[in-house]
């Protein structure tokens, strides 16, 4: 049996904790023979919620959850942690966009940026899914000046498996048909589902598909698959929140299929001409627990515009949180 390792999940008491958890120590997210501590954090009021969850998953007598610390202090959340979830955010309502989330949420990722620089291991894998996601892993990177920026990242993971549905359902294939989607950008209306390097069974997905179902169908609904869940279900996504986020890790900690690549938000290095330092949804492969971004793809005037108009609100987003960064 492997030793385990310590996995922090924030917001721990919320929907996506609730919906992440048991999977996470089922070894959904890291395999069958990875035993798991967990690390819960949430904040005090919601520490007796939580403590019924922790009793929950002590009742599953799972095999592979070695223990679980249950706290309200990030520093001892995140300490000696290997993997960290930052789930815990507020959610939009009805009629908002992510970004308006940023005044309410941005403030939580400054301090637990520095409480992962200070504590957690030198190599730890982080997902942020809390939104506005991407700026919210900026705002935490930039307060770990001590841990390596490509340990930050955000996820892109769910908008990509919205997309590869989409595409399996229109062209009357299954999800595992489809190869090399890519989510370009921001976990947000801006976002750029890109289908050009897709193929569905083999074949290239462009051709299969008319442009006008591409642009006025396909991409607009993936871009407001989140709100059109909040419409529906009157809260915002949970379950498929959670399982995009196994997805993000698992790829990952344990790599992707030979001849396929997953979608992740990542510090840019400025690859495809996209601002250094955003975190930007990039095409990515995985492989001993590093990731590293899919080049040399031939980009369209189309795709362009849309890679630059996700890339700006980006910008934008960083200006808006420089002063969020904690020393
Ligand atoms: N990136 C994505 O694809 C994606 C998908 C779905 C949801 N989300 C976002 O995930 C976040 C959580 O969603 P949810 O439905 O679980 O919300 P929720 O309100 O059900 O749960 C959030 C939990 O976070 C806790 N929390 C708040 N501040 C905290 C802090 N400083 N430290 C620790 N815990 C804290 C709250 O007490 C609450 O229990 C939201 O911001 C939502 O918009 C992102
Ligand atoms: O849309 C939201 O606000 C929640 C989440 O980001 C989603 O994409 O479902």
């Amino acid at each position: 049996m492997k030793a385990p390792v310590r996995v922090a999940v924030t917001g721990a008491a919320g929907q996506i904790g609730y919906a992440l958890l048991f999977r996470i120590a089922a070894g959904d997210m890291l395999g069958k023979d990875q035993p798991v501590i967990l690390h819960l954090l949430e904040i005090t009021p919601a520490l007796d919620a939580l403590k019924g969850v922790v009793m929950e998953l002590n009742d599953c007598a799972f095999p592979l959850l070695a223990d679980v610390v249950a706290t309200d202090d990030a520093n001892v959340a995140f300490k000696d942690v290997d993997y960290a979830l930052l789930v815990g955010a507020r959610p939009r309502g009805a009629g908002m966009e992510r970004k308006d989330l940023l005044e309410a949420n941005g403030k939580i990722f400054g301090p637990q940026g520095k409480a992962l620089n200070d504590h957690a291991k030198r190599d730890v894998k982080v997902l942020v899914v809390g939104n506005p996601a991407n700026t919210n892993a900026l705002i935490a990177q930039q307060s770990a000046p001590d841990l390596d920026p490509k340990c930050f990242t955000a996820m892109v993971r769910l908008d990509h498996n919205r997309a590869m549905s989409q595409l399996a359902e229109k062209t009357g294939k299954h999800n595992t048909d489809i190869k090399k989607m890519i989510i370009w950008g921001n976990h947000s209306s801006t976002q750029y589902p890109d289908i050009h390097h897709a193929t569905v069974d083999g074949t290239a997905a462009t051709d299969l598909v008319d442009q006008a179902w591409y642009e006025s169908d396909f991409i607009p609904t993936v871009q407001q698959r989140g709100a059109a869940i909040i419409k529906a279900r009157g809260a915002s996504s949970a379950a498929s929140a959670a399982s995009a986020a196994i997805d993000h890790m698992r790829s990952w900690a344990l790599g992707t299929d030979e001849g396929n690549w997953v979608s992740m938000g990542i510090p840019s290095d400025g690859s495809y001409g996209i601002e250094p330092g955003v975190i930007y949804g990039y095409p990515v492969t995985c492989k001993d627990g590093k990731y590293a971004i899919v080049q040399g793809l031939e980009i369209n005037d189309f795709s362009r515009a849309r890679m630059d108009a996700t890339e700006q609100e980006l910008r934008e987003e960083r200006s808006a949180v420089e002063g969020l960064f904690a020393k």
